[in-house]
């Protein structure tokens, strides 16, 4: 699969033929070294241009293959054919329309001279599959660059615009026109002229001072970005390779680094991630309505109710995706703050009105209310909308755990109700939850589905229950990390452990971010703290189970986490970020297990992780048992987009499978037996089945779930 044809008399054009995203499949490899050698040995071929069919240069290597050594190990290797293009006797020029990625632009390397069109970006993104560039990139970009910009490229796998590219020297030349036709003329140009200085392979690495102290730091930057990630180390390893070795050593280091993370479990989790990512825009309801066969009315304009941080961030989304929004505050002073905050977002107007009447939405095609968490005043606008807003509307809540059908019932349009949960900040997190209610219809899912993936968001269609999928399973990871405290944890015993799996931060520490008052908030509205929970009452029992009043105690003594300055951590001043041990808290802890009775113990990570992950997963297996979420996929989507799950580890179910389901079952079994008050850790009868059916691989377990009611 690729084309290979003369034209100008002298010029081979080699054009990568392996739609939608031309990778490099076994069959592209095999095709593209015959027609190298094609070009090499006819003696009318004076020069040869490799270009993308209908578009795009190169998505890379071929992701399908990674899984199946056999098609992996099929056709010719990259770096034997990258090899014969850079030897080549004749200029080989790049023409890169769309984009030249991983694989992709390797090739682009090994040509003689790159020519970009100026909309094309250009990146090794390998290291978020848990790869680095092992077709030579990792040799052949510092020796074009220099060290420090082709490191940054390589350990961050950013796309680089053209502009750019051509600044730092990748691109030698953009052309706004027809690259293939500019690629070609350009290489005749070059026929003859001598080639040795062009092949990067020959040309050393530009030097650099202090280099020890310099891949020391690239080192601990590298390990800060992705905690417990391997291939951002073994990339800085690679590059370091290219600064002190000679090409071809360089390549062989290069090649037992990419051997060994090839085969982890890492790059498998990481590839993983990459196709549930998009598998998520492949939605489905127990209906049979589809993602490629239910028409969605398309949304131009859109309303959002109430601008606290979340409808700011929301307008954004929406205001950056094209949309023509009003944004509404029914406080006068709120709604003058938040235009200037939107506007500064915005960087201007962007097609934004705001407005203090809920009125104003009565044109608009969808309507976003994000007002606080209570269910009384969202019961109210949802009232006041199905009157306002005009037929065929689609209303939407922001709600993060309440439920969509109580605020259905409220409109005379319940098929048009739905929930669009956003994450903090919203114009900024990937995550969108699409929440169906059982009345919702699959039009209206299907349009939100559009909408977030105009957003640029992974959308994920989640069914109704409290908390839908992330908070429901949130609750009980929360809930055994404050009942490690009560054993004798601290917080940073607790959030250390999490850090080190490879969370961004540990639940203490996301806690003070988020705030503590909002879980306060929720667990008043649920009845489990607050004025109507009787003095009578047991602290640390709720309807018959194990509760920690711990969170409750922290927000009466006003310590609702960065806000104001103290919480979990202490912090210089309220809004600061830097998180320091607390001397009170440490007494707050003691205290509190003294007045209950409570001996500390000695507890170590394993003990963390396994009960705050395993109580997370459990919560998972009844999520799909439940029918609130499709697959596993579609959870592990949520939590790695949504809630920092680290992507080498794949998501929480993921996970699972990756440990082994009986241990999960059985660690389980024995934290449950330890701690039978707190039925979270009780194994769900999906995690027993699945055992007692052999442990399938994940994308057999839906055979398993059969047979139970969707909610989606
Ligand atoms: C043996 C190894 C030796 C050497 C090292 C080389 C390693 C590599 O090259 S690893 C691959 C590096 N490349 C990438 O990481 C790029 C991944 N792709 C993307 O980032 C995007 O897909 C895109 C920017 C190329 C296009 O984006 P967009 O237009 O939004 O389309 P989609 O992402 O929805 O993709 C469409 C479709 O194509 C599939 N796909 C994309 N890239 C690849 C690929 N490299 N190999 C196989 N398939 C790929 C993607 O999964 C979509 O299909 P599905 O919807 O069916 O999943």
């Amino acid at each position: 699969m690729a084309q290979y044809r003369i034209v100008s008399g002298s010029v081979a054009v080699i054009s990568i033929q392996n739609p939608p995203v031309n990778a490099l499949s076994a069959a592209v490899r095999e095709g593209l070294l015959l027609s190298v050698r094609a070009a090499a040995s006819d003696p009318l071929v004076r020069s040869v241009v490799i270009s993308g069919h209908n578009g795009p240069f190169c998505g890379g290597a071929d992701i399908k293959e990674f899984g199946n050594v056999s098609h992996l190990e099929s056709g010719p290797h990259l770096v034997e054919i990258f090899e014969s293009v850079e030897a080549l006797a004749k200029p080989v020029v790049a023409a890169i329309e769309g984009f030249a990625l991983g694989g992709g632009l390797e090739l682009a390397l090994a040509c003689h001279y790159r020519f970009g069109h100026s909309e094309a970006r250009v990146g090794l993104p390998e290291v978020s599959l848990g790869l680095l560039p092992g077709a030579g990139g990792s040799q052949r970009l510092p020796r074009l660059l220099g060290v420090r910009a082709a490191l940054d490229m390589i350990v961050t796998g950013r796309h680089v615009a053209a502009g750019e590219a051509l600044k730092l020297g990748l691109l030698d030349r953009l052309t706004d026109g027809n690259t293939v036709d500019a690629a070609v003329r350009f290489a005749q140009s070059a026929e003859g002229k001598p080639l040795d200085d062009r092949r990067l392979g020959n040309r050393p690495c530009p030097p650099l001072e202090n280099i020890d102290a310099f891949f020391e730091e690239a080192l601990i930057h590298a390990r800060g970005r992705a905690r417990g990630a391997a291939a951002p180390l073994a990339c800085v390893q690679a590059v370091r390779g290219a600064a002190t070795l000679p090409f071809l050593k360089g390549m062989e280091l290069e090649k037992r680094l990419m051997e060994t993370l090839m085969t982890s479990g890492q790059a498998q989790a990481s590839r993983y991630c990459f196709f549930t990512e998009r598998g998520a825009a492949r939605w489905t309801t127990p209906t049979g309505a589809r993602w490629d066969t239910c028409r969605a009315r398309p949304i131009s304009t859109a309303a959002v109710i109430g601008l606290g941080t979340m409808g700011r961030g929301i307008t954004v989304a929406l205001a950056r995706a094209g949309l023509s929004v009003v944004a509404v505050e029914t406080q006068e002073h709120q709604l003058d703050e938040a235009q200037r905050a939107v506007s500064r977002m915005l960087k201007g107007g962007g097609g934004v009105s705001y407005s203090a009447d809920l009125q104003a939405a009565a044109g608009a095609d969808l309507v976003v209310e994000a007002v606080f968490e209570d269910m009384a005043v969202k019961e109210e606008i949802f009232k006041q909308l199905s009157s306002v807003c005009k037929p065929g509307a689609l209303l939407a809540t922001n709600t993060s755990s309440l439920d969509i059908d109580r605020l259905a019932s409220c409109t005379l349009r319940p098929e048009q109700v739905l929930g669009l949960h956003f994450f903090a900040p919203a114009h900024v997190m990937r995550l969108l939850e699409v929440v169906s209610g059982p009345r919702t219809s699959p039009q209206t899912v299907a349009a939100a589905m559009q909408l977030g993936r105009r957003m640029g968001k992974v959308s994920v269609a989640v069914g109704n229950c409290p908390g839908f999928v992330g908070n429901r399973m949130l609750k009980p990871y929360l809930e055994q990390a404050y009942f490690l405290l009560e054993e004798g944890a601290s917080p940073e015993l607790v959030d250390a452990a999490l850090e080190e799996f490879g969370f961004p931060m540990g639940v203490f520490k996301m806690s003070d971010l988020s705030g503590l008052d909002i879980g306060w908030r929720v667990r008043k509205e649920e009845g489990l703290t607050g004025p109507g929970v009787t003095a009578d009452q047991p602290m640390r029992t709720r309807r018959g189970r194990r509760y920690s009043p711990l969170g409750d105690l922290m927000c009466e003594e006003g310590r609702y986490g960065q806000k104001t300055g103290r919480g979990w951590y202490l912090y210089d001043r309220p809004g600061a970020r830097v998180a320091r041990s607390d001397p009170w808290l440490r007494s707050f802890l003691e205290e509190y297990r003294e007045r209950h009775g409570l001996l500390a113990r000695r507890i170590d990570q394993q003990e963390v992780l396994e009960r705050c992950l395993y109580a997370l997963i459990n919560e998972g297996f009844r999520v799909l048992e439940d029918g609130v979420a499709a697959s596993p996929q579609n959870i592990d989507a949520i939590y790695v987009f949504g809630y920092g799950w680290p992507k080498h580890r794949g998501g929480p179910m993921f996970y699972a499978a990756q440990v082994g389901l009986a241990r999960v079952l059985e660690g389980l079994e024995k934290y449950h037996k330890a701690h039978p008050d707190s039925p979270h850790l009780q194994p769900c009868s999906l995690l027993r089945r699945l055992v007692a059916s052999g442990s399938p691989p994940i994308h057999k377990w839906s055979e398993v779930v059969k047979g139970h009611r969707s909610q989606l």
